[in-house]
């Protein structure tokens, strides 16, 4: 998919969240890092419409976040920082059912769909569970097959690996570089993000560079660590 940022800028009252941007991104892996504030939440929450731009434009193969908005949010899925915020209903199965569900799906077909995706991402063995039974790492991947079920084209990550050990580290990891679909990741874990084909730098707002991962994390770490 092609997401395209045309002069889009985000501003909450004085604050400048996020300085007109333009550029466009068509890469399978991208990743998004810079210090806390630096406007990462912002740009990545621009791309499936969850943040509308001040000015200018963010499309999604022309879809407009603003104008498309139903559109946009059926072809780009977005896990948020904390998984277990997105996981409404009490039994992880009903809640990986509940997207495809509200798009007409049931029956046997339902429980097909809900099956096969608990097995990709291999928590079968979690359907009949309560989220607060769960480790962060296997929130995130519920978090996942919830939105990968629904079939989106683009899936955004915010932080997936924040405050998780190594082994639920390597495990979403996996999950990520599995993924059939284009994947936007923010994260202060610089593992993930390494082997991805374009990396993005914030700082204050603005992106301080725009190209290969292992350059970006030079960038970021001189901005980090001056
Ligand atoms: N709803 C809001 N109202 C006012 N200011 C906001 C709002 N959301 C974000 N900001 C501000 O915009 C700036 C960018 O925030 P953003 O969350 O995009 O940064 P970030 O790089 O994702 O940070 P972190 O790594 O800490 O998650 C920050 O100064 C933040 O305080």
């Amino acid at each position: 998919m092609r997401i395209t940022f045309d002069r889009a800028e985000v501003r909450y009252g004085d604050k400048v969240a996020l300085e007109p941007l333009s550029l466009t991104l068509a890469e399978r892996r991208i990743g998004v890092i810079g210090l806390n504030g630096s406007g990462k939440t912002t740009f990545a929450r621009l791309i499936n419409g969850l943040v509308k731009p001040s000015g200018g434009t963010v499309a999604l193969d022309g879809l407009d976040t603003v104008k498309d908005e139903k559109a946009v949010l059926t072809r780009a899925g977005f896990i948020f920082q904390n998984p277990a915020n997105q996981i409404i209903l009490p039994i992880i199965r009903d809640d990986i059912a509940f997207g495809p569900k509200s798009r007409g799906l049931k029956g046997a077909a339902l429980t097909e769909a809900v099956d096969r995706v608990l097995a990709r991402f291999g928590i079968a063995h979690l359907a009949d569970r309560r989220p607060h039974e769960l480790s962060g790492g296997e929130l995130q991947l519920v978090a996942l097959a919830a939105v990968v079920v629904t079939a989106p084209d683009l899936v955004i990550f915010d932080e997936p690996t924040n405050q998780l050990d190594l082994k639920n580290r390597a495990m979403v990891k996996a999950a990520i570089d599995g993924l059939d679909q284009q994947a936007i990741v923010i994260s202060h874990d610089l593992d993930l993000v390494a082997g991805f084909e374009r990396a993005l730098v914030f700082h204050d707002g603005r992106i301080a560079f725009d190209g290969s991962a292992p350059e970006a994390i030079t960038r970021y770490r001189e901005i980090a660590l001056p």
